[in-house]
């Protein structure tokens, strides 16, 4: 993205989710003028200032903050908790521009219901993205809402790309990406957590154990990496004919992990789908 002309982008709540992005934005090159964020407390607004370059302003210092944020945005980021979504709406309404898209990174909230606390016709974009955007290597969902015009749509598409994949999905299809992807990378490191464990189990030193851990999952990670690779062909290479590796994936398999793994995915977006019950109404 050329830096002259890079979208100028606000990002409100900038906490775990939007940091990362954030994160991947300035890696990416776009230049930190061209961005701002807010946060609750003005600790962790000096705290991500200072670490990013980007002025970062605290709802708490100022209760302005989020209105001040979004003046001459191009895009406007919601990343704070669900719940708190439409009251931030409600907030930034007024101090928009009719042509800002109004992006929301969170689960559980609708485009009806983000239109419902907007001004008519403010154009805006559902999106689920994972936390490995703040090193390029997220995934993310994007879904235009009522408003949005396929150019609007392209630029929020532009900027999410700069910190990993975009899939265009339609909107009751965002449940699954969260039991897939939203949620993903935590079903990873707890696995890495797991095998940590269990290394320790087998008589292993803790800090032998992590490594082994951390430096397996990352690394497995990489060789899935190209856009070809191959999850089953990765594992048959290392699975060797009655060998260790075959006994370790038949006792996943015999314990059940394959429907384990299903039901884990569709909690999750059950829990968006209740989420979205509870705070759309
Ligand atoms: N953490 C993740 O991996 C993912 C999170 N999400 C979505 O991202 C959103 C945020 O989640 P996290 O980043 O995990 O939470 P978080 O708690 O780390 O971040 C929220 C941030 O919002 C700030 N904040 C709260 N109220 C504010 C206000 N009125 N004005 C300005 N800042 C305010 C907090 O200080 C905090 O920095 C949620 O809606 C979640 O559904 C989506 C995909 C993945
Ligand atoms: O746990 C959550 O609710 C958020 C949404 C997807 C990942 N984290």
């Amino acid at each position: 993205m050329p830096q002259n002309t890079a979208p100028v982008i606000a990002f409100l709540g900038t906490g775990s989710m939007n940091g990362s992005i954030l994160r991947g934005v300035l890696a990416s090159g776009v230049p930190a003028d061209r961005v701002r964020a807010t946060t609750r407390s003005a600790d962790s607004a000096r705290c991500l200032a200072e670490e990013t370059g980007v002025q970062v302003l605290s709802s708490e210092a100022d209760a302005d903050a989020n209105a001040r944020a979004v003046d001459g945005a191009d895009l406007v980021l919601l990343g704070v908790k669900p719940y708190a979504i439409l009251e931030l709406c409600d907030e930034i309404r007024e101090a928009l521009d009719p042509q800002t898209v109004v992006v929301s990174v969170a689960a559980g909230i609708t485009l009806d219901a983000m239109a419902e606390h907007l001004a008519d016709g403010q154009p805006t974009v559902r999106s689920m993205p994972n936390t490995p955007s703040s090193v390029g290597r997220g995934v993310v969902s994007v879904t235009g809402g009522h408003h949005t015009t396929p150019e609007q749509l392209a630029i929020v598409r532009e900027v999410l790309a700069q910190v990993g994949t975009v899939v265009e999905v339609p909107e009751n299809q965002v449940r699954a990406v969260t039991g897939v992807s939203g949620s993903g990378p935590a079903y990873v490191f707890l696995l890495a957590e797991m095998m940590q464990k269990a290394g320790e189990k087998l008589g292993l030193d803790p800090e032998v154990a992590r490594v082994l851990a951390k430096e397996t999952v990352s690394g497995a990670g990489v060789l899935l990496s190209p856009d070809d690779a191959d999850a089953e062909a990765l594992r048959k290479a290392v699975t060797s004919p009655n060998g260790t590796t075959e006994r370790a994936i038949n006792t996943f398999l015999d314990g059940g992990v394959e429907q384990l793994v299903a039901d884990a995915a569709a909690a999750s977006a059950n829990r968006g789908d209740q989420m979205e019950e509870e705070f759309c109404g």
